[in-house]
């Protein structure tokens, strides 16, 4: 028997209607009723997508308002009690309180958010405590099973699995492991479960991505024990693993007390195999064949060809579907104006991956001789395949000119001429900046001014010259602020840039990019990865006549700002028919083409950002050396083709380097920026226990919330990084850049900041 099914749909909606909603409820434009009826919209329109793809359930349980992570703690009842939540606040008062940061009168900081494995979502980090005690509450999750039910069509519910959800929490309770914590939580699964089987539910999907994880041997010894109580509940559990491959447990993850087995065939094909021989036949096979992170078409006879195997290998029911979640993926490529003619027929967002799983599940049906395969669905099958091979053979992936030029690397291209204490010391001549130098990490608010701006240019209403004027008016504003407040290394701002990643992909060669490809990247905010089809090049400067406008402007230094190839790598949709290794090179020497430009140019200081370095490693540690061999090469090819004087920095939020020390310290940046305000300088101990040889600046303020910090909270930490961190060698800047926030709190708390400098500054004088 074959069955098609999806892990998880997108929500933000195909045209980020939860997303007005949201913002428009949280100004107080609109009340509760209006945003959950665009909710219920949203969910219904996903079902019937599901539907009408021959789906043979739809799944439920994976919407949510805000994040799935965030639902969970609620549907568990562990949220935090330091947001004093009181009885008379409303279930949604206290999510918003939860994963905003206000709740009535409590103001505390919202939960920590951080990147869902190696993807680019963030979902909200729970907290748990040796007090932290789990409950059910599920009437959320009732409800949309009761809405779903309207639809007449069977339900599967999804849900993320225990072992996932309290390997994603944190414990602040030094020596508190929160493995403790397994027995109390999977009583209230169990008592989940046997309520979904009452509503008349059958399947639940337990999501365990952490299973693809190097997990500590005690958590994999739990496995058995914490799904041994949900055997017995009234459902079918389908245990998911998605993202990386589950060697080393394998055997044991196919013997588990659950139903059926999703295994990644995109990611972690190398499973299938042992899958195919140790899952008990009974079981049913969930086949991730079409790949949900990201959006080219699938190749379908391959895909046919491993449903095949797993029927020939004697599996009695086998699901296709994606490989994950679709979280990660557009909603819709094929109509899409903005891709390029060619590209667009190669491409598969998230209802064009319907389409596939329609089409497989059809020819194998056809295959097990329950339907016929008519012509029709022959040429469909055709006409797709032939998309797929264009692809491959298309002369637009290869441009010759890359490949010469990558074949002829001169050997030390990856390195600057002098060490850096002799960089240092000539820098220092050239600058001469004063102690604890005084930046930003480039971007100031991006205002509902600019965003209109760019809109109407986006639109035709204004021109390219009217466009620049505008943009122009930005940098000025931005320089004179930076002059007032007495910032001694200013930027430009990015105001002329809707995305550090997407401004690039526009103007790179290999890049197409979509007029409205959104994935959700936290909360209400969305991203719209560029497309990188082929062989990379950059035909002219990017960020020049900006950057050589704003340093007109003004005699102290100005910080060119570029995104760095691991980056720009890890936020795009990148080819599959070569090593990313390769591909990160491609736009490694893109970024150094432009980082001699802005050199020449007159721009002595350029920082290289790369927020996704630590991202970008692979999930399980035995690849972890290979990664950081190609990507720190790729930073510096693109940072070493500059004179010594020329002061290269780079920058990286989402922090936890502690473990990856020597690999940032193998960049080589001159200056490196980071973010360590969250963590009280914790992050910083690192750097100095490793001698970390350059120069750092830690963030002194959160940017992630719109509270101005205190001058004196500012002085402490500026004197905790001094004691780990010599002086000489430490910057003063923010976390991260300032494009969310308003305008009122960033002038405000970056006077503090440079008050704050000035006081340390007098001090170590003294
Ligand atoms: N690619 C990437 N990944 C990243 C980050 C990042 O900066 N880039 N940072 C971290 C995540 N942080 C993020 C922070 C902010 C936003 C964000 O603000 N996104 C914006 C969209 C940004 C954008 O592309 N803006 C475009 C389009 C803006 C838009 O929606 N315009 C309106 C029209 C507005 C008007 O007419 O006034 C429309 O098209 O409907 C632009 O500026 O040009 C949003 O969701 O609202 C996203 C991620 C990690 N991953
Ligand atoms: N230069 C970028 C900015 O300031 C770096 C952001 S890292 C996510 O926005
Ligand atoms: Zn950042």
């Amino acid at each position: 028997m074959i069955k098609s099914h999806v892990l998880g749909f997108p929500r933000v909606g195909e045209h980020r209607e939860l997303k007005f909603a949201l913002e428009s409820f949280w100004k107080g434009d609109s009340d509760e009723q209006a945003l959950l009826a665009v909710a219920r919209g949203l969910r219904k329109r996903h079902w019937q997508a599901q539907i009408a793809a021959g789906l043979d359930f739809m799944t439920v349980g994976d919407f949510t308002l805000y994040d799935h992570v965030a639902d969970h703690i609620q549907l568990l009842g562990c949220e935090p009690t330091r947001f004093g939540f009181t009885e008379n606040q409303t279930a949604l008062e206290r999510y918003f309180g939860m994963v905003r940061g206000k709740s009535g009168h409590v103001d505390t900081h919202a939960l920590e958010m951080t990147k869902w494995f190696d993807t680019n979502y963030h979902y909200m980090v729970p907290e748990f405590s040796p007090s932290t005690q789990f409950t059910l509450h599920a009437s959320r999750l009732l409800e949309q099973i009761e809405e779903a039910r309207s639809l007449a069509h069977p339900i599967k519910v999804s849900l993320v699995g225990p072992l996932t959800f309290l390997w994603l929490g944190k414990s602040k309770a030094l020596g508190f492991d929160r493995l403790a914590l397994l027995d109390q939580l999977v009583p209230v699964y169990a008592q989940l479960l046997s309520q979904l089987a009452k509503a008349g539910v059958s399947w639940v999907q337990l999501d365990e991505p952490v299973l693809g994880l190097d997990l500590p041997s005690e958590w994999i010894a739990r496995c058995e024990s914490a799904y041994q109580p949900l055997k017995s509940t009234g459902v079918k559990v389908l245990l998911a693993t998605y993202f990386s491959s589950t060697q080393g447990h394998t055997s044991l993850l196919c013997k588990l007390p659950v139903d059926g087995l999703h295994v990644d065939c995109c990611r972690a094909l190398e499973d299938l195999p042992q899958v195919l021989d140790w899952l008990p036949n009974y079981k049913v096979l969930s086949l991730g064949v079409v790949d949900g992170r990201n959006i080219w078409a699938t190749d379908l006879d391959r895909a046919h060809s491993m449903i095949q195997q797993a029927f020939d290998s004697g599996k009695g029911e086998v699901w296709i579907a994606p490989s994950c979640s679709l979280l990660h993926v557009p909603y819709r490529l094929s109509n899409d104006a903005s891709i390029r003619d060619e590209v667009r027929p190669w491409l598969a967002g998230v209802h064009e991956k319907l389409d596939e799983l329609k089409l497989l599940k059809m020819r194998v049906e056809a295959h097990l001789g329950k339907t016929n395969w008519d012509t029709a669905q022959a040429q469909l099958w055709q006409a797709h395949q032939t998309r797929v091979h264009q692809r491959q053979q298309s002369p637009l992936v290869h441009n010759p000119a890359v490949r010469t030029r990558l074949a002829e690397l001169p050997a030390g291209v990856d390195q600057r001429s002098s060490h850096f204490n002799t960089r240092q010391a000539k820098q220092q001549d050239k600058f001469n900046l004063p102690m604890l130098p005084t930046t930003t990490i480039g971007s100031f608010p991006q205002t509902a001014n600019i965003r209109h701006l760019r809109a109407r240019f986006r639109k035709g209403e204004l021109d390219r010259h009217q466009y620049w004027q505008g943009i122009q008016q930005e940098i000025r504003q931005a320089v004179e602020f930076q002059e007032r407040i007495g910032l001694d290394v200013l930027v430009h701002g990015e105001a002329e840039r809707n995305d550090m990643v997407e401004y690039f992909g526009e103007q790179l060669e290999g890049f197409t990019f979509s007029a409205n490809g959104w994935v959700q990247s936290y909360g209400s905010r969305c991203v719209k990865p560029p497309i990188l089809f082929g062989d990379v090049s950059r035909p002219n400067p990017m960020t020049v006549d900006v950057t050589r406008f704003a340093q007109s402007l003004t005699d102290k230094p100005m910080k060119g700002m570029l995104t760095g190839p691991v980056t720009i790598l890890q936020w795009s949709f990148v080819r599959d028919d070569q090593p990313r290794s390769d591909t990160a090179l491609q736009i490694a020497l893109a970024v150094r083409d432009e980082v001699c430009d802005l050199e020449a140019a007159g721009i002595g200081m350029i920082q290289i950002d790369e927020p996704a370095f630590r991202e970008g490693l692979p999930l399980r540690t035995s690849r972890w050396k290979e990664y950081l061999q190609w990507a720190a090469r790729a930073f510096r090819i693109s940072a070493s083709g500059v004179a010594d004087e020329t002061q290269i920095h780079t920058h990286m939020c989402y922090s936890e380097f502690n473990d990856i020390l020597p690999d940032i310290a193998a960049l080589d940046a001159d200056v490196i920026t980071i973010e360590t305000s969250r963590s009280d300088m914790e992050l910083l101990r690192g750097f100095g226990e490793f001698a970390y040889p350059n120069e750092i600046g830690p963030g002194v303020y959160d940017i992630h919330s719109p509270r101005v910090p205190k001058k004196a909270e500012l002085v402490r930490l500026i004197q905790k990084a001094i004691e780990v961190i010599p002086a000489r060698n430490l910057w003063i800047n923010p976390d991260c850049g300032l494009k969310t926030r308003a305008w009122a709190e960033t002038e405000q708390a970056l006077k503090v900041m440079v008050e704050a400098t000035a006081d340390t500054r007098a001090l170590l004088n003294t």
